[in-house]
């Protein structure tokens, strides 16, 4: 079990990234939503040790992670937003190179683990390819198979499916899941969906702060019943529409589509509409103009 208690942190230039984020994670998928600059990869640096935090405290199973930085990162496996590859080399070799340089210097175990772990990714077949000439989703599960190096207990992936077309991100969140059976997996992301079809539990943030946290289906749960749908009028804006509060509005065959929160139908065009999880999203950050 993760545990965070009040954890702060200010950047030198000032900028107030975390604000007594409290969490608790245990096994299984964990999400971390938020819009961009709410502090997601600032947290899931510090959980990695990365960067240091101002005030509060994050243990794991009980144990102060920054007390023993070297025990705490021999346990975590990260995979960050962006993680350079030297070109030219293949992926069996790099994976090798990066074993040697998590410790793993027992050449026929590190090579077995190598070996079992390219397997694991699907991509054992192109093991001889350079990395630095795969596609984004190949590139991302090269990027999980060098953070589960060294059988983590703790697995940080951040913001892994942006720039992934679909049938590459099905792939990445198939390996995922089937890895969140063993570890626990912190995943961050601005992604909805993501958190959706992969987490147990999540938690949004937003400035810098915790504003939801839960079990994604009984957060969607709560909203039920209280979500309504209807077509922006062509003179309404989206802070002068009626009664009820406003989630979102997207764009629907050329006109606007206007989801709001209320306790009953708040005007005659609206119709009643199943809860998202996009709502609770909305609902958590404050509707987006
Ligand atoms: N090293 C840094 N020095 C100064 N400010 C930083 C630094 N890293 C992040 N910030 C600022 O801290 C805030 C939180 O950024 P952070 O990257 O943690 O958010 P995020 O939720 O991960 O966003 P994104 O989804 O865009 O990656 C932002 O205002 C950002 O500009």
């Amino acid at each position: 079990m993760l545990a965070l208690h009040n954890v702060s942190r200010t950047y030198p230039n000032g900028v107030h990234a975390l604000r007594g984020v409290t969490l608790h994670i245990g096994p299984g998928l964990f999400g971390l939503l938020g819009p961009n600059g709410a502090g997601k990869s600032s947290l899931m640096r510090t959980i990695a040790t990365l960067q240091p935090m101002d005030a509060g405290s994050i243990t794991m199973d009980g144990i102060d992670i920054f007390a023993d930085v070297t025990s705490h990162r021999a346990r975590l496996g990260y995979l960050p937003q962006d993680f350079g590859v030297y070109p030219g080399l293949s992926a069996r070799m790099l994976l090798d190179h990066l074993a040697l340089l998590k410790g793993l210097t027992d050449k026929a175990s590190r090579r077995a683990q190598v070996d079992a772990l390219l397997e694991q990714v699907n991509l054992w077949e192109h093991r001889h390819r350079a990395v630095s000439g795969f596609s984004g989703g190949m590139r991302q599960r090269f990027g999980i198979a060098q953070a589960l190096l060294g059988d983590p207990r703790l697995l940080i992936v951040d913001e892994p499916t942006a720039g992934l077309d679909p049938a590459e991100r099905s792939r990445f969140y198939n390996l995922l899941s089937a890895v969140g059976e063993q570890v626990v997996v912190i995943l961050s992301t601005h992604i909805v969906e993501d958190v959706r079809q992969l987490c147990t539990h999540m938690a949004i943030m937003n400035r810098g702060q915790v504003v939801c946290e839960g079990v994604p289906d009984d957060l969607v749960g709560e909203l039920e019943g209280r979500v309504f749908s209807r077509t922006m009028g062509r003179q309404e804006t989206w802070t002068n529409t009626a009664r009820g509060t406003p989630l979102s509005h997207t764009l629907h065959a050329g006109q606007t589509r206007l989801r709001l929160l209320a306790d009953s139908a708040p005007d005659a065009q609206s119709t009643p509409t199943a809860a998202t999880l996009e709502d609770v999203y909305f609902r958590a950050i404050g509707p987006v103009a």
